[in-house]
């Protein structure tokens, strides 16, 4: 399978409309797609934004001509309803033929908490984002209404009026062991988070391709997403602390505990060492280093990068891909 190359842009980070207008660039530099996180609290508290990805969505792929636009990623469990998610999804595939992709995961408090007061385990969100998946494809598929009484989502008589022509395709975030073998099991294609290689190759991989394999599906034909920030300026130094804004989420209790106020966050991330910053994500001075730190994440098993731009010069952070793309796809 082909390596792709994906531009992240975050509405987090970035009012929407330069997020777009980065995305417009990004397509004419040659990204093979264009990622959005869907949030409702942001990583970071500073300067930060929470745009709706959804409303960013249909905008963007007005404004781009042929790139595939997807979520990275909503959680369709709680503040959402999977009813309408499934809709949303629907609607803008059919007016964007091929163009539209969603990916999905068991959340985060910094987005469900604040508007809906609920922070289920790990384990049973994992297990309502699998029911929410049922839900989705149910709608999606059924050329009838459809009744459904799942464990935590009814369906009665609903129908999806407005299709697209072929289903959305659904990328699966798994992090963990147990998230990994789910997302080969219900997603079409895994999509994950920067890691250490030896995680990716060892672990999230492998876990995601048994899950694949028990459900008769082929691992080979399914793509292996990850989103990774990146920062590159001619100063080292700056290129890391670029990078900065997302040290929260090296912070694995963040994903473990109710955490849903952005100034905690930001308190966390500010005491990130530039150590687990300069590991964790991809810190470079000109391509040749950007080159150098993606190969060694496709030889990983990565192959479809979603690449988050928090470079101190965002354009900059853009057009090198000019250099970088040809030299890293196969
Ligand atoms: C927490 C881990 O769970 P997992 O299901 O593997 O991954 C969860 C993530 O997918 C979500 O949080 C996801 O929503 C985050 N996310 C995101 C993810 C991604 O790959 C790319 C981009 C994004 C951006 C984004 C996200 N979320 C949003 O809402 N919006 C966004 O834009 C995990 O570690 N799972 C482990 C099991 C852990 C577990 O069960 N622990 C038990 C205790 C066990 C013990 O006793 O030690 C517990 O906590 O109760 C696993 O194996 O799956
Ligand atoms: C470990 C990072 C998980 C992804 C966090 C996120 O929501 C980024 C948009």
């Amino acid at each position: 399978m082909d390596t792709k190359v994906g531009y992240f842009a975050s509405i987090e980070q970035y009012k929407p409309m330069d997020a777009l207008e980065q995305s417009v660039r990004a397509e004419k530099v040659g990204f093979d797609s264009i990622w959005v996180d869907d949030h409702f609290h942001p990583w970071y508290h500073d300067d930060a934004q929470s745009g709706q990805a959804w409303a960013w969505m249909g905008a963007t792929l007005q404004a781009t001509k042929k790139v595939f636009v997807s979520t990275c990623i909503t959680c369709p469990i709680l503040r959402y309803n999977p009813g309408v998610v499934a809709q949303t999804f629907a609607t803008l595939r059919q007016m964007y033929p091929k163009r539209v992709g969603i990916a999905v995961g068991a959340g985060e408090a910094l987005n469900e908490v604040p508007v809906t007061g609920q922070w289920p385990s790990v384990p049973e969100r994992q297990e309502m984002t699998v029911e929410a998946i049922e839900v989705m494809r149910k709608l999606w598929e059924s050329d009838k209404p459809v009744t459904f009484k799942g464990k935590y989502y009814n369906l009665e008589k609903a129908f999806m009026y407005t299709k697209p022509d072929d289903e959305v395709p659904l990328y699966f975030s798994g992090m963990g062991p147990k998230g990994a073998k789910l997302a080969g099991k219900y997603g079409d294609h895994l999509m994950t988070v920067s890691a250490d290689t030896d995680t990716l190759r060892n672990m999230t991989i492998p876990k995601f391709e048994e899950g694949a394999k028990e459900a008769g599906k082929d691992p080979k034909k399914m793509e292996k997403a990850m989103l990774i920030w990146y920062s590159v300026d001619p100063d080292f130094e700056k290129a890391v602390e670029g990078n900065r804004f997302w040290a929260g989420c090296l912070v694995p209790s963040m994903f473990k505990y109710r955490v849903s106020d952005p100034p905690e966050v930001q308190a966390h991330a500010n005491l990130v060492h530039t150590d687990t910053i300069k590991k964790n994500f991809l810190c470079a001075t000109d391509a040749e280093g950007l080159i150098k730190e993606i190969e060694r994440f496709k030889e990983a098993g990565i192959n479809h990068f979603c690449l988050g731009n928090s470079s101190p010069n965002v354009n900059y952070g853009i057009d090198i891909f000019k250099e970088v793309i040809p030299a890293v796809r196969d």
